[in-house]
């Protein structure tokens, strides 16, 4: 029989599938983890076995040494999972192994060698003829009968005792054996914090800004806060861990451990059952028949905020129950939906199993093993959970499917739709994407028929929509308003505040960056190739594109309308809160953001302090547009509605609709009437129009023309691939050399796609790694693919690494 096994070690040479033989004696079988010899040295490494076939075209192959433990890590269909992921997203296989089973698996594993029964005969015996078994059996006897594999080898004085222990495992005078090793890891956790007086971080941020907006961040956050731990502070910045490097490099960040507590349970609810609206029924009544029917169906649920689609979720799992099948349930972020979390444990107690970023490692393996046990029949979690191994998936549910977080930024960069399409098409089960603004590439497949469209177009108790109210920022300037809230706010502020009802406030800062905007007539220098705002690179004094590399002088005077008054634009929640204070010196206000939430729950516990309704007003930024339920909350105000229209990204106008329809779909959505006011400095931009009247459609079917036209996604596919190296130039010119073997390949195989040229990565230089970048649209092309491995592999170098990510959500 013959394996096919990938290895557990992260290096571009050995990501490849190797056949091995598997010993008559071993049992072995897809998804076990097995101990291989490896290289001309047959150095024992681990590997997982990713599928068995009868045929190899390779000759002399090489046996198996061991199982490291009996465990079967996965099945088949997960094998098959694997080998696709590894296909279509260029991650590296260790790397999609470390995704697909929770991190407590992959603590690096020891080999213990045992001295057995028959080593004391051996020792006794006169017929000993080596040298270094006789060392070995000593050293193990002077330990106690037991030593570490490296251990060992270091007290025989070799490097290699493989060959040697084989013969004497054979012989039956020492056995060996797999042991994790205890790590630290999952006992502590990283926590950042500034290193430098508070006054002077605040002035660090202000140069970083100009230069590194990822650190500038970083040091934002950690200005209003004594510490962070590591991870969620690179959740909340949205990015790396080496910006935090850089940082603590420079000495104004420290990192430390801290012991971490317990996991804590999120609470649940109590849960009320009620009657269906006759929208929801129906969308009930359709996704069920194909979960009873098994079929492999994929629905696009699009219902306007507040339509009532968790109750069809928790309809449809349920159903699934009853028919012995398993559900998964991802949801953007476990701990800024502590409500859906809560309801579902409400309504399914113990066979619900929830995955999330705050569970220790040990916790997180417990869980997973319960779910590859089959205790649960629902599994909740984020992006990562649609890896959950349920072995009897009926249902998978993607909620609010719009949002950027269901990509994954890090290797493997993966997106959990296309996880979940694969995984509900091998599996038989039913996908459900849903949000009250899908994806244009969800809307688009369903438009195409390869989805399902249903459609829930009212609110519960036909509640009416929040009105809409845009306010032009340009003309409260003209009127001597220099607030940050605008007349009409205010106004509204003051009506709710004597009304006793909530308010919430919201503070765009998703594009808070270098992008160039006249503060007069709101106009924003775009590229004439590509139709995306222009950044501004203020040490060479130009403004760049960041897809094809356009160039062009910064601008003093602005070209509409000749003001001066150029700049960016900048804004912090602290400061709404200040303005708050000076305005309704009774009012009483939360801050939910960043540097609020850093501490565990803390999202949870704000949200309820603000439900117990004692407090008039919240103030937050993206955190508080998804899901939030309030029904004493009457009046939206978003303060800056431009700020991520302008982001150097195609998708910039729909992220900013999803924004403004997600935030103003959090008013009104009890008894009393809802309303909105919208602040923007450029009002004429028709997304206001859209998101006023909520119209999603007809704003999708706008932007849909304009993509196709352009060619973007979902008319093509976009492929960003990265260069990073100690010097500039070997990043650029590996890169160039990659860009002209592919290109050689796209002539010769004539396949339609756009290679842009190498330049500069927007975020240039990271960690001492200088990036360069180059954009490819085409469409999915099994040949190319192909071809992109090869070359992956020919151009690994240890000075040079390629990333390449498919549809990229960040082009950094
Ligand atoms: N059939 C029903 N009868 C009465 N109330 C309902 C019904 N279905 C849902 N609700 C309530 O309506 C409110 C809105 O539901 P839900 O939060 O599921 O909306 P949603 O579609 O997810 O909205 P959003 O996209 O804005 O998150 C909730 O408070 C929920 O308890
Ligand atoms: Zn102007
Ligand atoms: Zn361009």
């Amino acid at each position: 029989m013959i394996c096919e096994v990938v290895i557990n070690n992260i290096s571009r040479h050995t990501d490849n599938i190797y056949h091995y033989l598997a010993p008559e004696n071993l049992n072995v079988s897809v998804g076990q983890r097995v101990v291989v010899p490896f290289g001309r040295g047959n150095k024992p490494l681990e590997g997982y076995v990713l599928g068995i076939c009868e045929e190899s075209e390779y000759k002399n192959l090489k046996e198996i040494l061991s199982l490291a433990d009996g465990y079967v890590y996965f099945n088949e269909k997960t094998a098959s999972l694997i080998k696709f992921l590894h296909h279509r997203f260029f991650s590296p296989y260790c790397d999609i192994i470390k995704a697909v089973l929770p991190r407590g698996v992959s603590l690096k594993m020891v080999t213990v060698v045992h001295l057995s029964d028959n080593g004391e005969d051996y020792i006794k015996s006169k017929i000993k003829n080596s040298l270094i078994k006789e060392r070995i059996v000593e050293t193990l006897k002077e330990n106690g009968g037991f030593c570490e594999l490296d251990e060992l080898c270091k007290n025989v004085g070799r490097k290699n005792i493989t060959q040697t222990l084989k013969s004497l495992v054979c012989d039956n005078i020492v056995y060996t054996e797999l042991k994790k090793e205890e790590g630290q890891k999952d006992k502590y956790i990283k926590v950042a914090s500034l290193a430098i007086e508070r006054e002077e971080a605040y002035r660090m941020c202000e140069i970083l800004e100009k230069r590194a907006k990822a650190q500038a961040r970083v040091v934002e956050v950690l200005c209003e806060n004594e510490s962070v731990s590591l991870s969620e502070l690179l959740d909340i910045c949205e990015t790396s861990k080496s910006v935090v490097d850089v940082l603590e490099q420079k000495g104004i960040v420290t990192v430390f451990e801290i012991p971490r507590p317990f996991d804590e349970e999120i609470s649940e609810i109590d849960d009320k059952k009620v009657e269906l609206t006759d929208e929801q029924k129906s969308a009930v009544e359709t996704v069920g028949k194909s979960i009873d029917n098994g079929e492999n169906k994929t629905f696009l649920i699009h219902g306007v905020t507040g339509s009532g689609k968790t109750e069809i979720y928790l309809n449809l799992i349920e159903r699934c129950m009853n028919l012995g099948k398993q559900s998964l349930f991802l949801v953007p972020e476990i701990s800024l939906t502590p409500q859906m979390v809560a309801q579902v444990k409400g309504r399914f107690g113990s066979r619900v199993a929830v995955i999330h970023s705050m569970l220790t490692v040990r916790k997180r393996y417990e869980e997973w093993k319960r779910i590859n046990e089959g205790e649960v029949s629902v599994v909740v979690g984020a992006r990562s959970a649609v890896f959950s191994p349920l072995a009897k998936l009926g249902l998978i549910i993607i909620d609010e499917e719009h949002e950027g977080t269901y990509k994954s930024e890090s290797s493997p960069r993966y997106h959990t739709t296309e996880v979940a399409r694969f995984r509900a098409k091998s599996e038989g089960a039913v996908l459900i994407l849903a949000s009250a603004t899908p994806s244009f590439e969800s809307y688009w497949r369903a438009e195409n028929g390869k989805y399902t469209l249903i459609e829930l177009k009212n609110r519960v108790n036909n509640r009416d929509l929040p009105k809409v109210t845009t306010i032009d920022m340009r003309k409260e300037l003209e009127n001597g308003n220099f607030s940050i809230f605008s007349e009409r706010l205010k106004t509204e502020i003051a009506n709710n505040l004597k009304s006793k009802q909530q308010t919430i406030l919201f503070l765009n800062k998703r594009g808070y960056s270098s992008f160039v905007s006249c503060r007069k007539c709101g106009y924003v220098p775009k590229c004439p190739n590509c139709d995306i705002s222009l950044t501004y690179h203020k040490n060479g004094g130009f403004m760049v594109c960041h897809y094809c590399d356009y160039k062009t002088e910064k601008l003093d005077v602005c070209p509409n309308c000749q003001s001066e008054q150029i700049r960016f634009f900048g804004l912090g929640t602290q400061k709404v809160t200040d303005e708050i204070a000076k305005l309704f010196p009774s009012a009483t206000y939360l801050r939910m953001d960043a540097d609020t939430t850093s501490k565990r729950f803390s999202h949870e516990e704000i949200l309820n302090k603000f439900r117990d309704e004692k407090t008039d007003i919240l103030v937050g930024t993206q955190m508080i547009t998804k899901g939030l339920d309030f029904e004493n909350v009457t009046l939206v105000g978003v303060i800056a509605a431009d700020l991520s229209l302008y982001q150097d990204d195609f998708r910039a106008g729909e992220k900013t609709f999803s924004l403004l329809t997600q935030v103003v779909g959090r008013a009104g959505r009890g008894e009393k009437e809802g309303r909105a006011v919208v602040q923007t400095y450029y009002p004429e931009n028709e997304i206001f129009s859209y998101a006023s009247n909520q119209d999603y459609v007809s704003f999708y079917k706008n932007e849909i023309a304009l993509r196709r036209q352009m060619l973007y996604p979902p008319f093509c596919e976009m492929i960003n691939f990265t260069a990073s190296s100690d010097s500039e130039k070997t990043a650029f010119d590996a890169l160039l050399n990659f860009r002209n073997a592919l290109l050689d390949e796209i002539k010769e195989k004539n396949i339609k796609a756009d290679v842009f040229g190498v330049q500069s990565a927007p975020m240039h230089r990271i960690n001492n790694k200088f990036r360069s970048r180059f954009i490819m649209k085409m469409n999915y092309n099994r040949e190319i693919y192909e071809r992109i491995h090869t070359l992956l592999k020919n151009f690994y170098k240890d000075n040079v690494s390629i990333i390449v990510d498919v549809n990229p959500v960040n082009m950094y």
